[in-house]
Protein backbone atom coordinates (compact mmCIF):
# COMPACT_ATOMS: atom_id res chain seq x y z
CA UNK A 1 0.00 0.00 0.00
CA UNK A 2 1.30 3.36 -0.84
CA UNK A 3 2.82 5.44 1.89
CA UNK A 4 2.15 2.96 4.21
CA UNK A 5 4.96 2.60 7.22
CA UNK A 6 3.60 0.05 9.61
CA UNK A 7 5.06 -0.09 13.09
CA UNK A 8 6.59 -3.14 13.53
CA UNK A 9 6.02 -5.07 16.91
CA UNK A 10 8.83 -6.99 17.26
CA UNK A 11 8.52 -10.19 18.17
CA UNK A 12 10.56 -10.61 21.05
CA UNK A 13 8.69 -7.23 22.46
CA UNK A 14 9.14 -6.76 26.53
CA UNK A 15 7.05 -3.85 27.85
CA UNK A 16 9.76 -1.85 29.89
CA UNK A 17 7.40 -2.07 32.78
CA UNK A 18 7.33 0.91 35.48
CA UNK A 19 9.12 0.59 38.62
CA UNK A 20 7.84 1.77 42.32
CA UNK A 21 4.75 3.67 42.15
CA UNK A 22 2.55 4.00 39.44
CA UNK A 23 3.32 7.18 37.61
CA UNK A 24 1.20 8.52 34.65
CA UNK A 25 2.29 11.28 31.76
CA UNK A 26 0.45 13.82 32.65
CA UNK A 27 2.07 17.10 34.16
CA UNK A 28 -1.59 18.29 34.53
CA UNK A 29 -2.81 16.05 37.29
CA UNK A 30 -1.67 17.95 40.07
CA UNK A 31 -2.01 15.32 43.33
CA UNK A 32 -2.61 18.53 45.49
CA UNK A 33 -5.75 19.20 43.78
CA UNK A 34 -9.18 17.38 43.30
CA UNK A 35 -9.32 14.70 40.83
CA UNK A 36 -12.77 13.91 40.31
CA UNK A 37 -13.11 9.66 38.55
CA UNK A 38 -16.29 10.59 37.23
CA UNK A 39 -17.45 7.64 35.10
CA UNK A 40 -16.30 5.38 38.60
CA UNK A 41 -17.60 8.32 41.14
CA UNK A 42 -14.93 7.97 43.23
CA UNK A 43 -12.08 11.53 43.89
CA UNK A 44 -9.04 11.20 45.69
CA UNK A 45 -10.60 13.93 48.11
CA UNK A 46 -14.02 12.12 48.59
CA UNK A 47 -11.68 9.00 49.07
CA UNK A 48 -8.96 7.74 50.65
CA UNK A 49 -7.35 5.71 47.67
CA UNK A 50 -4.31 4.97 48.84
CA UNK A 51 -6.31 3.01 51.78
CA UNK A 52 -8.61 1.45 49.28
CA UNK A 53 -6.12 0.19 46.17
CA UNK A 54 -2.44 0.46 47.43
CA UNK A 55 -2.30 -3.02 47.24
CA UNK A 56 -3.74 -3.89 44.07
CA UNK A 57 -1.34 -5.53 41.76
CA UNK A 58 -3.61 -7.35 39.02
CA UNK A 59 -6.48 -5.64 36.92
CA UNK A 60 -8.91 -7.48 34.77
CA UNK A 61 -10.83 -5.97 32.15
CA UNK A 62 -13.82 -7.65 30.57
CA UNK A 63 -16.92 -5.77 28.62
CA UNK A 64 -19.84 -7.05 30.51
CA UNK A 65 -20.61 -5.66 34.43
CA UNK A 66 -21.94 -8.96 35.05
CA UNK A 67 -19.15 -11.13 33.74
CA UNK A 68 -16.55 -8.84 35.96
CA UNK A 69 -18.68 -9.72 38.99
CA UNK A 70 -18.46 -13.62 38.73
CA UNK A 71 -15.06 -13.22 37.74
CA UNK A 72 -14.59 -11.42 41.27
CA UNK A 73 -16.49 -13.99 42.94
CA UNK A 74 -14.49 -16.71 41.15
CA UNK A 75 -11.76 -14.87 42.38
CA UNK A 76 -12.84 -14.83 45.89
CA UNK A 77 -12.69 -18.89 45.48
CA UNK A 78 -9.53 -18.91 43.89
CA UNK A 79 -7.97 -16.53 46.52
CA UNK A 80 -9.30 -18.73 48.99
CA UNK A 81 -10.83 -15.41 50.50
CA UNK A 82 -14.33 -15.50 52.74
CA UNK A 83 -16.90 -13.48 52.35
CA UNK A 84 -19.02 -13.16 55.94
CA UNK A 85 -22.14 -15.00 55.64
CA UNK A 86 -24.76 -13.49 53.59
CA UNK A 87 -22.67 -10.96 52.15
CA UNK A 88 -22.19 -10.47 48.40
CA UNK A 89 -19.06 -8.16 47.21
CA UNK A 90 -19.59 -4.79 46.42
CA UNK A 91 -19.32 -2.87 43.62
CA UNK A 92 -17.02 0.24 44.43
CA UNK A 93 -18.32 1.95 41.23
CA UNK A 94 -21.78 2.22 42.43
CA UNK A 95 -22.18 5.74 42.92
CA UNK A 96 -22.24 5.58 38.75
CA UNK A 97 -24.22 3.33 36.59
CA UNK A 98 -21.20 3.60 33.62
CA UNK A 99 -19.27 0.56 34.95
CA UNK A 100 -18.40 -1.43 37.95
CA UNK A 101 -15.26 -2.24 39.95
CA UNK A 102 -14.71 -5.29 42.41
CA UNK A 103 -11.57 -5.74 44.46
CA UNK A 104 -10.42 -9.19 45.65
CA UNK A 105 -7.68 -8.41 47.63
CA UNK A 106 -4.51 -7.64 44.57
CA UNK A 107 -7.05 -7.83 41.99
CA UNK A 108 -9.57 -5.23 40.79
CA UNK A 109 -12.12 -6.50 38.17
CA UNK A 110 -13.38 -3.77 35.98
CA UNK A 111 -16.20 -3.49 33.45
CA UNK A 112 -15.22 -1.75 30.13
CA UNK A 113 -18.17 -1.85 28.02
CA UNK A 114 -18.01 -2.10 24.30
CA UNK A 115 -15.62 -1.17 22.08
CA UNK A 116 -12.37 1.34 22.02
CA UNK A 117 -14.60 5.05 22.60
CA UNK A 118 -16.15 2.78 26.31
CA UNK A 119 -12.62 1.44 27.23
CA UNK A 120 -10.81 3.68 26.63
CA UNK A 121 -12.44 6.21 29.14
CA UNK A 122 -12.58 3.49 31.88
CA UNK A 123 -8.73 2.96 31.19
CA UNK A 124 -7.69 6.46 31.77
CA UNK A 125 -9.52 6.68 34.90
CA UNK A 126 -8.29 2.95 35.76
CA UNK A 127 -4.83 4.08 35.41
CA UNK A 128 -5.43 7.66 37.74
CA UNK A 129 -6.93 5.92 40.13
CA UNK A 130 -4.03 3.60 40.88
CA UNK A 131 -1.70 6.72 40.24
CA UNK A 132 -3.70 8.60 42.92
CA UNK A 133 -3.28 5.72 45.00
CA UNK A 134 0.75 4.67 45.05
CA UNK A 135 -0.08 1.54 43.74
CA UNK A 136 3.20 -0.21 42.05
CA UNK A 137 4.06 -3.01 40.04
CA UNK A 138 0.59 -4.02 38.38
CA UNK A 139 -0.33 -5.90 35.55
CA UNK A 140 -3.40 -5.47 33.18
CA UNK A 141 -5.20 -8.15 31.27
CA UNK A 142 -8.59 -8.13 29.29
CA UNK A 143 -10.46 -11.13 29.42
CA UNK A 144 -13.31 -11.04 26.74
CA UNK A 145 -15.14 -12.32 23.86
CA UNK A 146 -14.12 -12.58 20.23
CA UNK A 147 -15.26 -13.88 17.22
CA UNK A 148 -12.75 -17.00 15.81
CA UNK A 149 -11.21 -17.59 12.59
CA UNK A 150 -11.02 -21.19 11.45
CA UNK A 151 -10.85 -22.07 15.46
CA UNK A 152 -13.31 -24.57 17.27
CA UNK A 153 -15.76 -22.25 18.55
CA UNK A 154 -14.86 -21.89 22.76
CA UNK A 155 -11.35 -22.10 21.89
CA UNK A 156 -9.26 -19.57 24.16
CA UNK A 157 -6.73 -17.20 22.07
CA UNK A 158 -4.00 -15.15 23.74
CA UNK A 159 -3.16 -12.46 21.49
CA UNK A 160 0.42 -12.01 20.29
CA UNK A 161 -0.68 -8.91 18.39
CA UNK A 162 -3.27 -6.52 18.00
CA UNK A 163 -4.05 -5.19 14.53
CA UNK A 164 -6.95 -2.81 13.24
CA UNK A 165 -9.52 -3.61 11.13
CA UNK A 166 -6.97 -2.88 7.95
CA UNK A 167 -4.15 -4.92 10.12
CA UNK A 168 -2.37 -2.12 11.40
CA UNK A 169 -0.48 -2.70 14.44
CA UNK A 170 -0.93 0.45 15.83
CA UNK A 171 -4.25 2.37 17.21
CA UNK A 172 -5.34 5.99 15.76
CA UNK A 173 -6.12 8.63 18.11
CA UNK A 174 -7.36 12.14 16.47
CA UNK A 175 -5.85 14.28 18.81
CA UNK A 176 -5.97 18.29 18.45
CA UNK A 177 -6.66 17.70 15.21
CA UNK A 178 -3.46 15.86 14.36
CA UNK A 179 -3.80 11.81 13.85
CA UNK A 180 -1.69 9.94 16.72
CA UNK A 181 -0.31 6.75 16.37
CA UNK A 182 0.50 4.59 19.19
CA UNK A 183 2.09 1.41 18.89
CA UNK A 184 0.00 -2.07 20.00
CA UNK A 185 2.56 -3.48 21.74
CA UNK A 186 1.97 -6.86 24.22
CA UNK A 187 4.92 -8.44 26.39
CA UNK A 188 5.85 -11.60 24.51
CA UNK A 189 7.13 -13.06 28.30
CA UNK A 190 3.47 -12.80 29.70
CA UNK A 191 2.29 -14.46 26.14
CA UNK A 192 4.40 -17.06 26.53
CA UNK A 193 3.62 -17.97 30.07
CA UNK A 194 -0.06 -17.62 30.01
CA UNK A 195 0.19 -20.01 26.86
CA UNK A 196 2.38 -22.50 28.59
CA UNK A 197 -0.06 -21.99 32.21
CA UNK A 198 -2.61 -24.16 30.04
CA UNK A 199 -2.69 -27.84 30.53
CA UNK A 200 -3.73 -30.81 28.59
CA UNK A 201 -6.12 -31.42 31.62
CA UNK A 202 -8.06 -28.21 30.50
CA UNK A 203 -11.19 -29.50 28.63
CA UNK A 204 -10.50 -26.38 26.12
CA UNK A 205 -7.52 -25.36 23.53
CA UNK A 206 -5.91 -22.33 24.16
CA UNK A 207 -3.61 -20.68 21.34
CA UNK A 208 -1.88 -17.83 20.25
CA UNK A 209 -2.28 -15.54 17.58
CA UNK A 210 -2.91 -11.78 16.31
CA UNK A 211 -6.22 -10.26 17.11
CA UNK A 212 -7.83 -7.78 14.47
CA UNK A 213 -9.96 -4.78 16.55
CA UNK A 214 -12.41 -3.41 14.72
CA UNK A 215 -14.11 -0.30 15.47
CA UNK A 216 -17.66 -2.36 15.00
CA UNK A 217 -19.23 -5.47 15.58
CA UNK A 218 -20.93 -5.65 11.89
CA UNK A 219 -19.57 -4.14 9.13
CA UNK A 220 -16.33 -3.83 10.48
CA UNK A 221 -16.12 -7.41 11.20
CA UNK A 222 -17.26 -8.31 7.30
CA UNK A 223 -20.73 -9.55 8.96
CA UNK A 224 -23.51 -10.09 6.06
CA UNK A 225 -26.52 -9.71 8.91
CA UNK A 226 -25.55 -6.40 10.24
CA UNK A 227 -28.71 -3.49 9.33
CA UNK A 228 -26.66 -2.43 6.79
CA UNK A 229 -24.28 -4.83 4.17
CA UNK A 230 -23.39 -3.24 0.68
CA UNK A 231 -20.96 -6.31 -0.02
CA UNK A 232 -21.61 -9.87 -1.05
CA UNK A 233 -20.76 -13.52 0.56
CA UNK A 234 -17.99 -14.03 -1.62
CA UNK A 235 -16.25 -10.30 -0.14
CA UNK A 236 -16.45 -11.28 3.16
CA UNK A 237 -15.20 -14.70 2.74
CA UNK A 238 -12.01 -13.35 0.64
CA UNK A 239 -11.41 -10.81 3.37
CA UNK A 240 -11.42 -13.18 6.57
CA UNK A 241 -9.36 -15.38 4.34
CA UNK A 242 -7.11 -12.77 3.85
CA UNK A 243 -6.52 -11.88 7.42
CA UNK A 244 -6.57 -15.44 8.34
CA UNK A 245 -3.65 -15.68 5.95
CA UNK A 246 -1.52 -13.42 7.94
CA UNK A 247 -2.16 -14.77 10.99
CA UNK A 248 -5.55 -13.16 12.74
CA UNK A 249 -7.26 -16.40 14.79
CA UNK A 250 -10.14 -13.69 16.48
CA UNK A 251 -11.79 -10.72 15.90
CA UNK A 252 -13.09 -8.36 19.04
CA UNK A 253 -13.24 -4.37 19.48
CA UNK A 254 -10.99 -3.27 22.57
CA UNK A 255 -7.62 -5.27 22.02
CA UNK A 256 -5.72 -2.43 19.86
CA UNK A 257 -7.27 0.12 22.44
CA UNK A 258 -5.49 -2.00 25.70
CA UNK A 259 -2.16 -3.25 24.35
CA UNK A 260 -1.39 0.72 23.28
CA UNK A 261 -2.55 2.11 26.33
CA UNK A 262 -0.48 -0.39 28.56
CA UNK A 263 2.61 0.01 26.17
CA UNK A 264 2.22 3.85 26.25
CA UNK A 265 1.82 3.67 30.58
CA UNK A 266 4.60 0.71 30.67
CA UNK A 267 2.18 -1.73 31.91
CA UNK A 268 2.49 -5.45 31.17
CA UNK A 269 -0.41 -6.69 29.45
CA UNK A 270 -2.04 -9.65 27.88
CA UNK A 271 -5.78 -9.76 25.96
CA UNK A 272 -7.44 -13.44 26.23
CA UNK A 273 -10.53 -14.07 24.64
CA UNK A 274 -12.49 -16.87 23.90
CA UNK A 275 -13.97 -17.21 20.65
CA UNK A 276 -18.02 -17.44 20.25
CA UNK A 277 -18.17 -18.92 16.91
CA UNK A 278 -15.97 -19.45 13.76
CA UNK A 279 -16.33 -16.61 11.64
CA UNK A 280 -15.60 -18.87 8.30
CA UNK A 281 -18.73 -20.76 9.02
CA UNK A 282 -21.30 -17.73 9.73
CA UNK A 283 -21.75 -14.32 11.40
CA UNK A 284 -25.04 -15.18 14.28
CA UNK A 285 -23.88 -15.85 17.83
CA UNK A 286 -26.94 -18.39 18.93
CA UNK A 287 -25.19 -20.67 20.87
CA UNK A 288 -27.06 -21.52 24.10
CA UNK A 289 -26.67 -19.18 27.69
CA UNK A 290 -25.30 -21.96 29.45
CA UNK A 291 -22.81 -22.81 26.81
CA UNK A 292 -21.52 -19.25 26.48
CA UNK A 293 -21.32 -18.96 30.06
CA UNK A 294 -18.77 -21.44 30.30
CA UNK A 295 -17.18 -20.52 27.35
CA UNK A 296 -16.76 -17.16 29.13
CA UNK A 297 -15.19 -18.52 32.19
CA UNK A 298 -12.00 -19.90 30.34
CA UNK A 299 -10.13 -16.77 30.01
CA UNK A 300 -10.92 -15.99 33.88
CA UNK A 301 -9.37 -19.87 34.03
CA UNK A 302 -6.19 -18.93 32.58
CA UNK A 303 -5.76 -15.40 34.14
CA UNK A 304 -6.33 -16.57 37.80
CA UNK A 305 -4.06 -19.61 37.18
CA UNK A 306 -1.58 -16.97 36.24
CA UNK A 307 -2.59 -14.74 39.15
CA UNK A 308 -1.99 -17.69 41.97
CA UNK A 309 1.17 -18.34 40.34
CA UNK A 310 2.42 -14.92 40.79
CA UNK A 311 1.44 -15.20 44.33
CA UNK A 312 2.41 -17.83 45.36
CA UNK A 313 -0.94 -19.89 45.46
CA UNK A 314 -1.03 -23.23 44.04
O1 LIG B 1 -15.29 -8.22 26.52
P1 LIG B 1 -16.32 -8.39 25.48
O2 LIG B 1 -16.87 -9.76 25.46
O3 LIG B 1 -17.42 -7.36 25.62
O4 LIG B 1 -15.69 -8.13 24.03
C1 LIG B 1 -16.28 -8.33 22.78
C2 LIG B 1 -15.99 -7.12 21.90
C3 LIG B 1 -17.22 -6.26 22.09
O5 LIG B 1 -17.07 -5.41 23.21
C4 LIG B 1 -18.33 -7.23 22.36
C5 LIG B 1 -19.18 -7.48 21.14
O6 LIG B 1 -20.15 -8.45 21.37
O7 LIG B 1 -17.70 -8.46 22.76
O1 LIG C 1 -17.85 -12.09 16.53
C1 LIG C 1 -17.62 -11.51 17.59
C2 LIG C 1 -17.93 -12.08 18.84
C3 LIG C 1 -17.67 -11.37 19.99
N1 LIG C 1 -17.14 -10.14 19.89
C4 LIG C 1 -16.83 -9.57 18.69
O2 LIG C 1 -16.36 -8.42 18.64
N2 LIG C 1 -17.08 -10.28 17.58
Amino acid sequence: MAGFNPIKAPEDAVVNQQQGPMQILNPNIDIDEEDVLYHIALSNRSHDLKDMFQDVKFVCFGGSPSRMKKFAEFMVKELRYKLVAGQSLCNIAHGSDRYVLYKVGPVLSVSHGMGIPSLSIIFHEILKLLFHAGSSDVMFFRIGTSGGLGVEPGTVVITEEAVDGILRPYMEVATLGMMLQYPAVLDQNVLKELVASSTPDDHFQTIRGKTMCTYDFYEGQGRLDGAFCDYKKSDKMAFLKRIYERGVKNIEMESLCFAAYCHRAGIKSAVICVTLLDRLQGDQIATPHDIMEEWQSRPQIIVARYIKSKLGII
